[in-house]
C-alpha cells in the first residue's frame, strides 16, 4: 500500500490507496510499470466536493468537439487564492521524484502545447506516481492564478472523458507557480527551494522547459543548472528553436549552453518530429517489403515536403521578421522530414544509430543556391466582401519588411541512392488551406502498356505515395486501375488509410511525445548538435545572400496558392506539384 497524504503545507488527514500497477507500451518500444488510475480513487471525492462549487462550460477535445467539463477557472466569489492551500500527495518512501518547470509559463506556447499536453500524459498515466510541475516566468500569479490559467486550455480527449473532471482537478493540484526573473540566480535559488520542498527529500528528476524567446535561453540555463540542478537525480533541459538564425549564432548558442550542460541534458525540440505520421515514416519504410526496395533514385522521380497554412503571422510578426519561413519552418521542419525520408537504415532504433544515420544525409547534401529558391511575401487581399490583411499591414512588421512568408527551394542530395533526386520543399503563411506532407512521385512505366489509355500526359499515370501528416492524418497511394465495365478504361485511384477510419481515436499531440520521451530520456525525436551544425550548413550561405542581395519577394494574395515562381522552379526540375495537381 503505498501513502497519499496532503501536503507539507497542509494537516489534512492521509487517506491510502493500493498500488495497482498496469504496464504500457512506451514510444520507445519499452514496457513500463506506472501506477493506476485508481490510485486516486479515493482522493477523488474531495476534489469532486471542491469542483461541485464550480459552473459548467465548454471545453473543446483537440479534435474540436465540445466537451461538457469543468473548469476551475471558471470561479467567480470562489476564487481567493490563499482561501485553501492546495493538496499534494505525500511521496512514498524511497520514491523518485519529477519536477517539471515550465520557464516562461505565461506565454503563449505554455498555455496552448505544454500544459495541456502534460496534462494529457498524467490523463493517460504516463507520468510518473511523484510527479509536480512548476510554472516559472516573471508574471505576478499565484498558484491559483496559475491553475485558472492553465486550466482554460486543458481538454480531455473525446474518447476519454470518464473522470474528466477529477483528473483535471487532480493534475491542477500538482501544478504550481514560482515568479522571477530569467537571469536571477537568487531567484532560481527560491525556485530550487520549492521544488525540494515538493519532493520532500527523495531522489529528484528535474526537467526544465524552456518556452521563453531565445536571447534568453543562455541565462535561464545558466541560473537553472547552478542554482536549481538536481543534486540526487537527472537534469535535463527542453529547449525550443529558433537554435539561432545561422551557422555562427547556432553555434554560439551550443558553445554557451555547453559551458553549463552536456549534450545529453539538452533535449533540442523540433515539433513535427513529434507528429504520428512523421513517426511513422521509418515504419513505413523499414517494416514493409513493398516499400524499401522502392526507397531510390532508380524508382523514384522526386520528393515533395509541402508546409501550408491559412493563417498569416497575425500576433507573432516581431518574431517572424526576424526569421522569416524559411527558418521558420524549412531548415528545421521540413529538413528533420527530409532526413528521416532519407536516411540509410539505421544500426538500430537506438538515438544515436538514428541520428548518425540523419547527420549523414544533412551532410551528403548540396548547400542551397539562389537559383533554386524562389521567395514570397503576401499581400492584402480582399474576397467575398472580407479583407485579409498583408504581411507588412501587421503594426510590428517594418513597411518595407522584405521577410519571406512563402518559399519554395529544391534540395539534392549527393549520394549513391538519391543522386540527382530533387527533394522540393515548400513552405507558406497565409495560402489557400493548412497541411502539411510529404508526396513521393515515383518513375514512369517504363514500356507502359497502356500508355494510350493516359494519352499523352503521362504524369497523370505517375504513381504517387502521399503522407499526410496534417490536418486529417492519412497515407494513401495512387495507383492506376480498370474502371469496371466492359471496356479498358483506366483511372487513377487511391489505396488509402485514412487513419481517422482505420484509428477512430483521437492521436496525441507531437508536444505528448516529445515530453514523454525527454522524461524517459530517449533522444531519439530530439537534434543532436551536429545535426543541427549540418542543417545550417546548407542554409546559411542562401540567407546570407538572399539578406545582403536584398532579393525582393514575389507577392502573392493572402489565401491564394502562393505565388507562380514556385510553379516555375519545380518545372526547372521536371516536376509538377502534386498538391496543386487536381486530384490531391
Ligand atoms: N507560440 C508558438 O506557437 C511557438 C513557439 N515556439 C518557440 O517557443 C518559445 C516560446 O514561445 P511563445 O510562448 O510564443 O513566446 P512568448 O512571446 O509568449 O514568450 C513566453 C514568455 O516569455 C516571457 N518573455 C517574452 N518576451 C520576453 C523578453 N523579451 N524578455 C524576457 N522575457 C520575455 C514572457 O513571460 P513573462 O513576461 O511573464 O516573463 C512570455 O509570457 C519561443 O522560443 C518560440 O520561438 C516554437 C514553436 C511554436
Ligand atoms: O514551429 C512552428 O510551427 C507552427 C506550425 O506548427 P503546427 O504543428 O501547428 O503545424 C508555425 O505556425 C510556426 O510559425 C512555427 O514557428
Amino acid at each position: 500500500m503505498a501513502k497519499l497524504l496532503s501536503n507539507s503545507c497542509s494537516q489534512s488527514s492521509s487517506v491510502t490507496f493500493s498500488s495497482l500497477h498496469n504496464e504500457k507500451l512506451c514510444s520507445s518500444g519499452k514496457l513500463k510499470v506506472i501506477p493506476s488510475v485508481s490510485h486516486f480513487s479515493k482522493w477523488a471525492p474531495k476534489i469532486s466536493a471542491r469542483i461541485q462549487l464550480r459552473s459548467h462550460f465548454e471545453l473543446k477535445s483537440s479534435n474540436g468537439y465540445p466537451l461538457n467539463a469543468v473548469s476551475l477557472q471558471d470561479e467567480g466569489s470562489d476564487a481567493n487564492p490563499q482561501a485553501e492551500e492546495p493538496h499534494f500527495p505525500e511521496l512514498g518512501e524511497g520514491d523518485s521524484t519529477l519536477s517539471i518547470t515550465v520557464v516562461g509559463a505565461s506565454g503563449d506556447l505554455a498555455k496552448k502545447k505544454i500544459f495541456p499536453a502534460l496534462f494529457a500524459l498524467y490523463y493517460e498515466d504516463w507520468l510518473p506516481e511523484n510527479f509536480v510541475v512548476c510554472g516559472y516566468s516573471r508574471t505576478k500569479m499565484n498558484d491559483e492564478e496559475l491553475r485558472n490559467m492553465i486550466s482554460r486550455t486543458l481538454t480531455c480527449r473525446i474518447d476519454k472523458r470518464e473522470n474528466c473532471e477529477d483528473k483535471m482537478a487532480q493534475f491542477l493540484q500538482r501544478c504550481f507557480y514560482h515568479s522571477g526573473q530569467y537571469n536571477s540566480e537568487e531567484h532560481f535559488l527560491e525556485l530550487d527551494s520549492k521544488l525540494k520542498e515538493k519532493e520532500g527529500g527523495r531522489l529528484s528528476n528535474r526537467l526544465f522547459y524552456l518556452s521563453i524567446p531565445p536571447n534568453i535561453f543562455v541565462d535561464v540555463v545558466r541560473c537553472a543548472s547552478t542554482k536549481a540542478s538536481s543534486t540526487s537525480g537527472w537534469t535535463r533541459v527542453i529547449v525550443e528553436k529558433p537554435f539561432g538564425r545561422d551557422s555562427e549564432s547556432s553555434n554560439e548558442l551550443t558553445r554557451s549552453l555547453k559551458q553549463y550542460l552536456t549534450e545529453d541534458q539538452i533535449f533540442r525540440i523540433d515539433h513535427y518530429l513529434g507528429k504520428e505520421l512523421v513517426e511513422n515514416l521509418s515504419v513505413l519504410r523499414f517494416s514493409n517489403l513493398v516499400f524499401e526496395p522502392l526507397w531510390s533514385r532508380n524508382y523514384i522521380r522526386n520528393v515533395q515536403l509541402i508546409f501550408s497554412e491559412d493563417f498569416g503571422t497575425e500576433g507573432r510578426g516581431g518574431y517572424f521578421d526576424n526569421y522569416g519561413i524559411i527558418r521558420d519552418i524549412m531548415q528545421n521542419h521540413l529538413l528533420q522530414i527530409l532526413a528521416l525520408f532519407a536516411m540509410e537504415t539505421p544500426v538500430s532504433l537506438d538515438a544515436e544509430d538514428i541520428r548518425n544515420e540523419k547527420v549523414k544525409v544533412l551532410r551528403s547534401m548540396r548547400p542551397l543556391q539562389l537559383e533554386d529558391v524562389n521567395v514570397g511575401q503576401y499581400k492584402g487581399h480582399s474576397k467575398g466582401g472580407k479583407s485579409y490583411p498583408g504581411y507588412t499591414d501587421d503594426p510590428t512588421v517594418p513597411k518595407n519588411s522584405i521577410t519571406p512568408t512563402f518559399a519554395a527551394a529544391a534540395l539534392f542530395i549527393n549520394n549513391a541512392r538519391w543522386d540527382g533526386v530533387p527533394f522540393l520543399m515548400k513552405a507558406g503563411k497565409a495560402l489557400h488551406t493548412r497541411r502539411a506532407e510529404i508526396r513521393v512521385q515515383f518513375r514512369h512505366v517504363p514500356g507502359n502498356l497502356y500508355k494510350r489509355n493516359f494519352g499523352t500526359d503521362l504524369d497523370k499515370a505517375t504513381n504517387e505515395l502521399v503522407l499526410r501528416v496534417q490536418p486529417d492524418e492519412a497515407i494513401y497511394l495512387k495507383i492506376n486501375n480498370k474502371v469496371p465495365g466492359l471496356g479498358m478504361r483506366l483511372d487513377r485511384s487511391d489505396l488509402n488509410l485514412l487513419y481517422k477510419a482505420r484509428y477512430p481515436r483521437e492521436i496525441p499531440d507531437a508536444y505528448e511525445r516529445l515530453l514523454l520521451d525527454a522524461v524517459e530520456g530517449e533522444r531519439r525525436l530530439f537534434i543532436r548538435s551536429d545535426e543541427l551544425d549540418a542543417a545550417w550548413a546548407l542554409f546559411t550561405p542562401l540567407l546570407k545572400e538572399l539578406e545582403e542581395k536584398k532579393i525582393a519577394p514575389e507577392l502573392y494574395p493572402y489565401g491564394s496558392r502562393g505565388p507562380v515562381g514556385a510553379h516555375y522552379l519545380a518545372a526547372k526540375h521536371n516536376v509538377r506539384w502534386g498538391d496543386l495537381a487536381g486530384d490531391e
